[in-house]
């Protein structure tokens, strides 16, 4: 062990920061240099040993210095020790079935993985050697391993939104894996631009692998509206398994005019569906795939309504189900043969789910009965169930660490040359769309809903009602007294103590709503839209409306936690070194479901909307005001006002084009100057 004395000379010779933390001082965060010099440097200290574990700048690196001006935060090969790191080690290898499911949902355009989050540190060329590791082990094992992705691939980083049409840059690094099935989700279809990019490019590349049951595309040359992908695809696996998969979209009506939702009432009553389910041909098992939660409770869930029709016609063959869109880590159970698994959301989550009991008397499998020398899945999907069939899963923490356990892999063996191409080329997008660029040090943390949504801690009253108050000003009005209303799942995550980049803006803020205003509304009227709005229909499914993870922070029947002991807990040893914290999930299976375990993290509930209020009179209430507001709840605002207020009353309130990715910079610059010069960054 180098003494820190030797650390620190590494460490300290340098004038640039890494965004890694020097695994030999972990309490310092480390100064690394791009990999040659800090190769040089490490001989010349004597510390070549620490070469293989050293947190390397690589030639990508991600080191940011003093930022007198705007300087650059890059993204970082983040190279764990070599050793297991206890804090976040996985706890078990995984069970392998003959046939087995890595599932992705709601990436969102985390394509760079979470440069403030050791949990999540892995980025898409990771996954792309992980990928193809699993896939050769499972046909050196002799199994079926299928690759699936349920949507949401745009809106939420920089990488896919900071160009002028999202998912430009984004979505020829996202194709580098060979998933077997994708579906589509909601925030493909928001903008037409996207929607058009998603039918026009790739699911002409994808072909019958994207499977859209009930999503269709304007087609600008036949002038009809056509089915975006597939509506399902029957195949055979390598091993021999018939799968007839459906992918389904929730009864998702914020779409924009390029594209036409079938509700799944709807959908199973189309001709091509009721064919599929009763085909002559054999079927061993369903892929009931979408972009749809998987809980049976939520209201938005629409694979229960294809599960039933599908079980009317083949009451006991296997039903696997993955869903997503509520962000969350969930299993659950929809009967003896049919089990469903969620997996989170932005590139913090893997899904992985096995099954057995497939033989030559059920189904047309021809791979091994069980893969040898590995654990195998053992649990029926319920108690007493009577089926042939038994699973297992597990939601894997999107690290290096945690691909290279999983594929008994070493650091330094594990990269693929293609995995490490597909980093490069993450590094290029953002080098080029300048997504490192800081302008600002943010002071702290300000999250979403680890605390009260009235605690100075919550992003609302921390930042973004500050934000919108001292930039989203008309300086021709700005003598009048104004509210600013918005969404809170307009907000999408939490904001890092640290350097505040160009990539935080659409990471926190990556919509483009134009602030739109009714000019010289009377207060007595304008204050009654807030409350209407949080007591009333949330826009789209706001966050507020997401069923919140159950877990041992929600749940105080589980051990809640509070943040203090959370804190406090942080050094909390149990079957791993170090638990820190991060998600602790509890499912229709228990708590065992994390692959790594941790503390959990608070949650706390929002409402759907948040309001700031400007240039109020001091001590009485003004008049009138101008009521601003995104322009994606303007319905909602009016119909809250009430038959005297239409829209032709209402127009842009700075200009058409600025928007809500327009107010966080101009905030970072004016209100977060300070430590700009030796901005520490909070590594998660
Ligand atoms: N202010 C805006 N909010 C939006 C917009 N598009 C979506 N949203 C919010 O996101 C959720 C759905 O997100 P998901 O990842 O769960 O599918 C939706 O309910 C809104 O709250 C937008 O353009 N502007
Ligand atoms: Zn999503
Ligand atoms: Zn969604």
């Amino acid at each position: 062990m180098t003494d820190i004395r030797q650390c620190l000379s590494l460490c300290q010779s340098t004038r640039s920061l890494c965004l890694s933390v020097c695994p030999v001082c972990p309490e310092i965060s480390s100064i690394g240099l791009p990999l040659k010099e800090m190769k040089t440097l490490a001989i010349a200290s004597g510390l070549a040993a620490l070469l293989p574990t050293a947190l390397a700048c690589g030639s990508d690196s991600s080191c940011y210095g003093p930022t007198n001006t705007v300087e650059h935060v890059r993204h970082v090969k983040r190279i764990q020790p070599g050793v297991p790191n206890a804090a976040y080690g996985p706890k078990a290898p995984l069970e392998w079935g003959q046939l087995n499911f890595l599932h992705t949902t709601d990436t969102h355009g985390w394509l760079e993985g979470h440069l403030k989050e050791q949990n999540y540190g892995a980025d898409w060329g990771d996954f792309v050697t992980f990928s193809r590791r699993m896939k050769q082990t499972a046909g050196n094992m002799g199994v079926d391993l299928l690759l699936i992705d349920t949507g949401d691939l745009h809106d939420g980083n920089g990488v896919s939104d900071a160009t002028t049409i999202d998912g430009t840059e984004s979505m020829p690094i996202f194709d580098e894996i060979a998933y077997d099935l994708l579906t589509i989700g909601n925030h493909e279809l928001y903008v037409s631009e996207v929607a058009y990019q998603m039918f026009n490019n790739w699911a002409r590349k994808w072909g019958d692998r994207y499977v859209t049951s009930n999503v269709k595309a304007f087609n600008q040359t036949s002038g009809q509206y056509e089915y975006i992908g597939a509506t399902h695809r029957y195949f055979t696996t390598e091993k021999g398994l018939r799968v007839m998969a459906f992918g389904v979209l929730f009864d998702f009506t914020g779409n924009s005019n390029a594209s036409q939702v079938l509700k799944a009432t709807d959908m199973v009553k189309e001709e091509w569906f009721t064919d599929a389910v009763n085909t002559c041909d054999p079927i061993d098992v369903f892929v009931l795939f979408g972009h749809n939660p998987v809980r049976q409770t939520d209201s938005s869930n629409t694979l229960k309504t294809v599960f039933n029709e599908i079980r009317k016609v083949h009451p006991t063959t296997p039903i696997q189900i993955l869903g997503g869109h509520s962000h969350i880590r969930d299993f659950a159970v929809y009967d003896d043969n049919s089990v469903a698994i969620e997996s989170g959301r932005y590139c913090e989550t893997l899904g992985w789910m096995s099954m057995t009991g497939f033989s030559s008397s059920n189904s047309g499998y021809n791979g091994v009965k069980n893969p040898h020398g590995v654990a195998n899945p053992t649990r029926p999907a319920k108690a007493g169930a009577k089926s042939p069939f038994v699973y297992s899963r597990r939601y894997l923490d999107w690290n290096r660490q945690t691909f290279i356990y999983h594929t008994k892999q070493t650091e330094q063996a594990f990269d693929y040359g293609s995995g490490l191409r597909v980093t490069g080329e993450v590094t290029k997008v953002r080098e080029d769309l300048k997504l490192g660029d800081v302008y600002g040090c943010a002071p702290q943390t300000f999250c979403i809903s680890c605390v009260p949504f009235n605690d100075s801690s919550n992003i609302f009253p921390g930042v973004v009602v500050p934000a919108v108050t001292a930039v989203v000003v008309n300086k021709t009005r700005e003598d009048k007294s104004r509210l600013i209303i918005g969404n809170t799942g307009a907000i999408r995550f939490d904001l890092h103590q640290g350097p505040f980049t160009y990539d935080d803006n659409f990471i926190v803020s990556p919509f483009r709503d134009v602030f739109l205003y009714i000019p010289d509304v009377p207060y007595d009227l304008a204050k009654t839209v807030l409350p209407k709005l949080n007591k009333g229909p949330v826009a789209k499914r706001d966050f507020a409306a997401m069923p919140i993870p159950r877990d041992s922070c929600t749940d105080p029947s589980l051990g809640y936690l509070t943040r203090r002991e959370m804190r406090q807990s942080h050094g909390v040893v149990r079957r791993q070194e170090v638990v820190t914290s991060g998600y602790a999930t509890t499912d229709d299976w228990g708590t065992d479901g994390d692959d790594t375990e941790h503390t959990g993290i608070p949650n706390y509930s929002l409402p759907g909307y948040f309001q700031a209020q400007a240039n109020f009179p001091e001590g009485k209430d003004p008049e009138v005001v101008d009521l601003v507001f995104f322009d994606f709840i303007e319905s909602l605002i009016l119909s809250d006002l009430g038959a005297n207020y239409t829209a032709d009353m209402v127009s842009c309130y700075i200009d058409c084009s600025f928007t809500s990715q327009d107010f966080m910079l101009p905030y970072a610059k004016l209100a977060w100057q300070e430590n700009v010069d030796n901005c520490p960054l909070a590594l998660q």
